[in-house]
């Protein structure tokens, strides 16, 4: 049975479009009360923006090891999880408890953790994340079938 991946993060980086600003704020203010160290990656403000651009920004953080863990967060989240799968390096779940929160982690290796801004309360996005953080991969037989996405 192999290791399971270092988890937590030291440092997070958040990216999102028009749809999921508040949100992101939300989650890096309380990702850095929490002293992780974050990395903002935008989009600011609510002026319409294109979710793609916002999810590259995030991968290209990660494959440059600016990050090790990422948040990604549009309207539904939905748009932003698929743009950032065609990464290879990233293997983003689009999360709604915290059930999904700890599997992604324990059996997908997730990096990062993906938000509807408009379908997903602050606190349940927060409880989410916070389990995200604290769950460790747990190797094994889901080893074999994380590689297989990259294979
Ligand atoms: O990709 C999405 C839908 O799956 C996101 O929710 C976007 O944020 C949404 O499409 C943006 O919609 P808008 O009408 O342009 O604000």
């Amino acid at each position: 049975m192999s290791a399971p991946t270092p988890f937590p993060a030291q440092t997070l980086a958040l990216a999102g479009d028009h749809g999921g600003v508040e949100l992101k704020a939300a989650l890096a203010a309380w990702a850095s009360e929490r002293g992780l160290k974050v990395l903002d990656l935008g989009t600011e403000g609510p002026e319409s923006v294109d979710y793609p651009v916002f999810a590259d920004r995030l991968a290209e953080a990660l494959a440059e090891g600016r990050a090790e863990a990422g948040v990604l967060v549009c309207g539904t989240g939905i748009g932003i999880s698929i743009a950032a799968n065609r990464h290879r390096h990233v293997r983003a779940a689009l999360i709604h408890d915290a059930l999904g929160a700890r599997l992604c982690r324990e059996h997908n290796d997730a990096n990062v953790i993906c938000f509807g801004g408009r379908t997903t309360g602050v606190e349940t996005a927060r409880d989410c994340l916070k389990v995200f953080l604290e769950t460790a991969f747990e190797g094994g037989r889901h080893t074999r079938r994380v590689a297989m996405f990259s294979d």
